[in-house]
């Protein structure tokens, strides 16, 4: 065997493999990925009777194919049911410590987690109750991971809805937990109409206490959106940001010419949560083997790989990588790469950011490269 052919059989991914190695999700929303047999439970639960099936697998079909639109605002039309089963203490922390647990299962080893603490709001809780179940469910479902053999981390990003007017409350929220497990903010919903410079105070407070936030911009609307975010906005990263490519002309033998706004969100080494499923689904993207993953990955942005929403788009951290390494070929090498970014770009101290590339993410991924 020459060198070359040993490096290429080091680096070949074995599908089967990757649920064992280190991974980093830093795009996963609490309410998009909920087991289906819970949404069932809790909905009898809770008495929430507007469910569209009657069993496990009737729901996930369902939400897989009612989130397949094409459009945004279709896609989020889905979460309306598993909102609903999360209004109550159990409720939530059951859901986020299934989370913890499924993540771990997953071979996550750090996990950003985000929902929207005003949507749980129907059955009397207070903001702070709400975040304070949901950190209970996540601390729980770390130490049942752990339990069996797991270590995962996850901290929690407060999300403010786009088309609504409570983004400084949760804002203050966010910093007002972020001693106890909330580890930045971002705002979701529909782009299109809502940009984000709309919830510049909101942003303005989270700068002024040196905390940290993310923004969905360059999803469903363009380069107008990803630049408001980061020049007005200040934006540690952008959530999905796929659209940056529309800054970016690829000359006719294929060399990449890129605009001013991407060359800083480059140079700047600004994170890109993408989210190819979900892209996919909600027609950021016509398919996957057109995604900008591997343009964006071949020009050295700082590309991540993140799931979105689990049961939405019937997916997986381990099956997001798979689906990449299907459709662009990628050795173990280049998805240590996307890793470790992540890692990077984690709102945890740069301390710990650097321990568990080094401790965790390194060694899992030497065990597999031989
Ligand atoms: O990809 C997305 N783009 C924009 N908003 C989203 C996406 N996925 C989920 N949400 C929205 O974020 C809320 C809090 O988690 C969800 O309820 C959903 O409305
Ligand atoms: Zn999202």
């Amino acid at each position: 065997m020459t060198h070359s052919e040993r490096t290429s059989a080091q680096s070949t991914v074995d599908i089967a493999a990757l649920p064992s190695v280190p991974k980093v999700l830093l795009h996963d929303h609490l309410d998009g990925g909920l087991r289906p047999a819970t949404v069932l439970e809790l909905a009898g639960e809770c008495g929430y009777t507007a469910l569209p099936a009657g069993t496990a697998d009737g729901l996930a079909t369902w939400f897989r194919e009612a989130a397949d639109s094409g459009s945004l605002e279709r896609y989020l039309e889905t979460f309306e049911h598993t909102v609903a089963v999360m209004q109550t203490p159990a409720g939530l922390e059951r859901v986020a410590r299934e989370c913890a647990v499924d993540l771990a299962d997953d071979g996550v080893v750090y996990a950003e987690v985000r929902f929207a603490p005003e949507q749980h709001l129907d059955r009397g809780l207070t903001l702070d109750e709400v975040v304070e179940h949901v950190l209970a469910g996540l601390r729980s479902g770390e130490s049942q991971a752990q339990a069996s053999g797991r270590r995962i981390r996850v901290g929690l990003l407060l999300t403010a809805m786009r088309h609504a007017a409570r983004s400084r409350e949760i804002a203050e929220l966010a910093v007002r937990f972020r001693d106890r497990g909330v580890v930045g903010f971002d705002i979701a919903g529909a782009e299109a109409g809502n940009p984000p410079s709309r919830h510049l105070d909101a942003f303005e407070y989270m700068r002024d206490a040196n905390a940290h936030f993310t923004i969905h911009a360059g999803e469903a609307f363009g380069l107008p959106s990803i630049h408001e975010a980061i020049a007005f906005c200040g934006t540690d990263r952008l959530g999905h940001g796929v659209r940056i490519t529309d800054d970016i002309d690829l000359g006719p033998g294929g060399e990449a010419r890129l605009g001013r706004l991407a060359n800083y969100v480059r140079d700047k080494r600004i994170p890109l949560e993408l989210c190819p499923s979900s892209n996919v689904q909600t027609g950021a993207v016509d398919a996957l083997e057109n995604h900008p993953f591997d343009l964006l990955a071949r020009l050295r942005f700082r590309v991540t790989v993140n799931t979105d929403n689990r049961l939405m788009s019937d997916t997986s951290m381990s099956r997001e990588m798979a689906r990449l390494v299907e459709t662009f070929g990628y050795g173990w090498p280049d998805l240590e790469r996307f890793t470790i970014n992540a890692m990077k770009s984690a709102f945890l101290p740069f301390d710990q950011r650097l321990a568990i590339i080094d401790d965790v993410i390194k060694p899992g991924y030497a065990v597999v490269m031989g």
